[in-house]
């Protein structure tokens, strides 16, 4: 199974959780996500078990601070090896290409990893934008502005919502990367997301890869809801 533009977002507490969740998939070499709550609780032992084990890893700790903050704190967390990581748009296009000064420094290889922005938190809304944010612009323009941003500082695509995907593509080209959260079954509930579709709706949208965490997390069955979402995700 082709399985590499499904990231499944790795939301445990500890290793033990992990371990077991990942036990379930046998062979199947995966692309997992590693976010703040895993990151915090088990650190680098935990980037090196997963290495371990030869699934690719999107480390999701969205650095955002002034420049220097992030170039050096991306110059540590290159060390690790990870395919992907990533920080916010918001930090501004002189804290992204910091980022990428950072990357470049602390690189093991050839290659450093791929940096992505967040854009809009598939969390949000206009509603958010207008009365909390005070921003005023249509969610999908701030979305491609800020995605905008993110090219012009070197940046290799952003985490956005399958929903901003396709305008994303028109402006920029396929070639940048659209990472999409907000991923749900029809039957999922939404919990805290408020951009979602379907894997299906997502692939038809142009997402270069979906991250998809409680809905295979929580499952009764996580492999077969896997299955379920790769089938949608590659139109079978
Ligand atoms: O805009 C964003 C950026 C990151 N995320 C992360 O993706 C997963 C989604 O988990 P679900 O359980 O599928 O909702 C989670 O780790 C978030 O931190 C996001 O949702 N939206």
């Amino acid at each position: 199974m082709n399985e590499s533009r499904i990231c499944i977002a790795l939301d445990f507490q500890n290793k033990e959780e992990v371990k077991k969740f990942l036990d379930k998939f046998e062979n199947e070499k995966l692309y997992v996500k590693v976010g703040m709550e895993l990151f915090y609780g088990e650190g680098i032992e935990m980037i090196k078990l997963i290495k371990e084990r030869g699934h690719k890893i999107f480390l999701d700790l969205k650095l955002h601070d002034i420049p220097n903050t992030v170039k050096s704190a991306m110059k540590q967390l290159a060390k690790l090896d990870v395919d992907m990581i990533n920080v916010h748009a918001s930090g501004s296009v002189a804290m992204m290409k910091a980022a990428i000064e950072g990357l470049e420094a602390g690189k093991t290889g050839e290659k450093r990893p791929l940096c992505i922005a967040v854009t809009c938190l598939t969390s949000l809304d206009q509603e958010v934008l207008d009365n909390e944010l005070l921003i005023h612009e249509p969610l999908e323009d701030v979305v491609l502005k800020w995605a905008q941003n993110a090219k012009a500082a070197g940046l290799d695509g952003v985490v956005c919502s399958p929903l901003e995907s396709r305008v994303i593509h028109d402006n920029l080209g396929l070639d940048f990367l659209t990472v999409t959260p907000g991923i749900r079954l029809a039957s999922d509930s939404v919990n805290d997301q408020k951009r979602v579709t379907t894997p299906a709706m997502a692939r038809e949208l142009t997402s270069s890869y979906i991250v998809v965490g409680r809905t295979i997390t929580n499952a009764d069955n996580p492999v077969e809801t896997y299955k379920e979402v790769y089938r949608q995700f590659q139109g079978e």
